[in-house]
Formats: structure tokens, sequence, C-alpha cells
């Protein structure tokens, strides 16, 4: 087998070390034909090192600092007053993915209510970047701060639950996107699995526990049949990669509730869309392509049967974060060891009445008055499942998680808000 060294070399190595000999030999007797050349040469190459090092040692010391965008006085000020109570009984929480789409909207909601917030979210390129720091800069006009960090560095998390004993950590931070597992699959490992054993491993470690209330998606039904989904229905079928990291993260955090005592609840969101949403989900790009007049690929299941989904709107979406908050008990342990059962809780948060995919596009129609140029083709396998219907009644008698908002209503707030953040055609004219 070849090792690294084998891969930085030519394959033959021995040849290539003995004509290297031979060229220096000849080159050194040019360069170094008198001693005092031979002095001078030295004092150069020494001169050269020194400078070398000193450069590589003021490049690594400043890297050291770019890298470090957290930390100080002045960040801890921030954070602290960030996280602020004001109301009686409130929560100090700690929202990962807060620059996100459900995460931008539960942190303004928790503050309306005068919760103490504190963000973090890693700003990567999943989708346009400027949309996150868009809603990080709404955030901020709200006194909500933002730490521009990753779940899986636990140094900032353990940082940032020294300085505040939040109450709560609702952890929205995820990579998304059914199909796009196809694509980049480490991604997901990265983002669902070890980020989140990252943040649990903190937050076992802190004193007090925070109690975690996180994301897990409709997709972990996979090709369950049975309608609607309930949360005591099958869940080890998943359809994509993306599902699989979900429901990984439903046993993983199983694991911290048993040993550790943390108090825990998933949220099983299903298609969640509205304004300030997720320009990869279909009902963002359709609207995209529709006015600027370019065609949208609308995927058919088998038997030409219409695809449909329980599509859940954001305000529905966040009623239910904020329910799951308030209703979360306390995690027991302390140092690291369990004190007691924790809670333990999973709830699905739909519509509970699907819309096919072709319905979603003649209401995008309407609202936006411009014809979609339809490419109906057969769902390739790409992870996607043929439906998903809620059943709510957990997380309405527990949690009174009560949705009120059908398609037709949320998506003409959906239309009004692109329309007003992107112009009439996205920047690009209309054909
Ligand atoms: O509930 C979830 O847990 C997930 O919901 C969302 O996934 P999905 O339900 O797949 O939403 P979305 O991509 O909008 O596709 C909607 C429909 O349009 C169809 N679809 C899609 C794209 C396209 O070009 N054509 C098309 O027909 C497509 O086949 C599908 O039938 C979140 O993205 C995901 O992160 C996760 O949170």
């Amino acid at each position: 087998m070849r090792s690294l060294e084998d891969e930085l070399f030519p394959s033959t190595p021995g040849k290539f070390k003995i004509e290297r000999a031979h060229t220096m030999n000849r080159q050194f007797h040019r360069c170094f034909a008198s001693t005092s050349t031979m002095f001078l040469w030295a004092l150069f190459l020494i001169a050269l090192t020194a400078s070398y090092l000193s450069f590589q040692s003021f490049v690594d010391s400043g890297s050291r600092y770019l890298s470090a965008s957290w930390g100080g006085i002045q960040w801890e000020k921030q954070v602290r007053n960030s996280a602020q109570i004001h109301r009686s009984g409130g929560m100090s929480v700690l929202v990962t993915g807060a620059a996100g789409f459900v995460g931008s909207h539960v942190s303004l909601a928790l503050k309306r209510r005068g919760d103490g917030i504190v963000g973090l979210d890693n700003f990567n390129n999943y989708y346009d970047p400027s949309l996150k720091k868009a809603r990080k800069s709404l955030l901020n006009t709200h006194g909500i701060f933002v730490v521009d960090g990753d779940v899986n560095d636990a140094r900032l998390l353990d940082k940032l639950l020294d300085v505040v004993a939040f109450t709560h950590v609702m952890h929205l931070a995820a990579q998304a996107g059914v199909r796009y597992a196809m694509e980049n699959p480490q991604s997901y490992v990265h983002s669902n699995i070890a980020g989140l054993v990252t943040l649990l491993e903190t937050c076992k470690s802190a004193n007090p526990q925070p109690a975690i209330v996180w994301a897990s998606s409709s997709s972990v039904y996979g090709l369950n049949e049975k309608v609607p989904f309930s949360e005591s229905d099958r869940t080890d079928q998943p359809a994509s990669l993306y599902a699989a990291t979900k429901k990984a993260g439903e046993e993983i955090t199983h694991t911290y509730n048993h040993i550790y005592g943390l108090s825990i609840t998933g949220l099983r969101f299903f298609t969640v869309y509205g304004p300030w949403g997720r320009p990869d989900m279909a009902y963002f790009s359709f609207t995209r392509n529709i006015l600027q007049g370019k065609p949208i690929t609308i995927y058919r299941g088998k038997n030409r049967v219409d695809l449909a989904r329980d599509f859940t709107y954001i305000d529905d979406i966040v009623k239910g974060c904020l329910g799951s908050l308030d209703t979360a008990g306390k995690s027991t342990g302390s140092g690291g060891k369990k004190r007691g059962a924790a809670p333990y809780r999973i709830y699905n948060l739909g519509n509970t009445s699907p819309v096919t995919v072709p319905t979603l596009v003649s209401i995008l129609e309407r609202h936006l008055k411009r014809k979609a140029k339809r490419n109906v083709v057969d769902m390739p396998g790409n992870g996607d499942v043929p439906y998903t219907h809620a059943n709510i009644s957990s997380a309405r008698s527990e949690i009174g998680y009560k949705p009120t908002t059908d398609l037709q209503t949320g998506l003409k707030k959906f239309v009004r808000w692109y329309l007003s953040y992107y112009g009439y055609n996205h920047g690009k004219p209309v054909n």
C-alpha cells in the first residue's frame, strides 16, 4: 500500500534521490566556488530563515486572533445583556441556528414576550448567507445578540454556558434539506450528529443543566404508510440520509436523557413555510422561478399520484416551540451526573391537512398573478416520500399546540414578504 510519503514523491523514489543528489552536487560546485562566497551565502541563509520564522509566528498569532471571533470582556457583556430576562418567571434561551428560518422567528417571539435570548449561527452557505445576515440584523435591532460560531465548537459552547446559566436551549442549527443529502452527505453528519453530540456534551456538564428543545423532522416517518403519522408509528425506515440523521438525533438525545438526566423535547416539524423562509424549499424556489418566467419541476409519485405535504405555517410552528419550552420540565443532573428521571418528549408539529404540490403551485399562481411553466416529472429516487400528514393530538393536549393558518393564507403572507424583500422579479428581468 502506498504511504502518504509515497503520494508526495514520484513512484521511484530511489532514482529520484540519486538524480537529485547529482544535480545538487553540480549546483553546489557552481555556486560555492570560493570559501568567502560560501560564508556570505551562509549568513544570507541564516537571515532568511530568521525572518521566515518571525513572519510565520506573526501569521500564526494573527490567524489565532482572527479565528477567535468570540471571547473577551466586551463579548461577554453582549452575551449577558442579550440573555437578560425582562419578565417575571421568564427564561434565558440559547437558540442555535438563530439566523435560520425557524430560529429567527422563535428568537423574536421569545424576545417579544420578555425572555432572554442569545443566538448562535455559523452562517454557512448552504443557501444565500445574505438572507441569514439580514435575519441577524433584524434580531440585532430587537436587542438579540447572535454569536457567529458552530455547534461543533465545544470551547465556544462551554464558554456560552459558563457566561450565562441558560434555563433552556432551543437547538435548531442543522443541515436541512432532504435531497441535498445525496450531494453533500458529510454535512449532515457534521451538523446533525457530531454537532448535536457536542451540544449535548456541553449541556450535560453545565450547572445548572438547561432543558433542551430541538428540531427533529417529519421525514423520520420515512416509508411509514399509516396515516396520519403518530409519534408512536414506526420510524425505522428513513428514505433519506437527512431523515436518518434526524432519527439518529432522537436516539442520541434519548441516551443523554437516560444517562445524564437532560430534559429533552424533540419536535417533528412538517414542511415549515412562510416569510423569511428557506430559498432551497419548493414553495420558495417555485415563487422565484414563476416571477422570472422560468419553468418549475414538479415531482410526481408512483402511478402518477401527486405528492402531498402537510405544509405548516411558521407562526404555528413558533407557537409549538414556545409551548414546548414553557412545558419542558427541568433537567435533573448536576456535575455531569443524573439525579433523577427527566422528561423525554417527542411531538409532531404539522398542520393536519396535506396539500398536493400541484395545488401549492396553483395557490402561488393566484397570489403572484402569473402562470407557472410546469414541468411534471416522475419523482427521482432522491429521498423524497410521497406524502406527509401529522396527527397532532399529543402536541395539542400536552403543549397546547393548535395550528390556525391554512396554506392559502400562509402563502399569501409569504408572497407579500417575498415581493417586499426581493422586489417584483427577484432582481432579474421578467421574460
Ligand atoms: O418536513 C420535514 O421534515 C422536511 O420538510 C422540508 O422537506 P420537503 O417536505 O421535502 O420540502 P420541500 O423541499 O419544500 O418539498 C416539498 C414538496 O415539493 C416537491 N418538490 C420539491 C422541489 C422541486 O423542485 N419539485 C418538487 O416537486 C417535493 O418532492 C416535496 O413533495 C424541508 O426542506 C426539510 O428540511 C424538512 O424539514
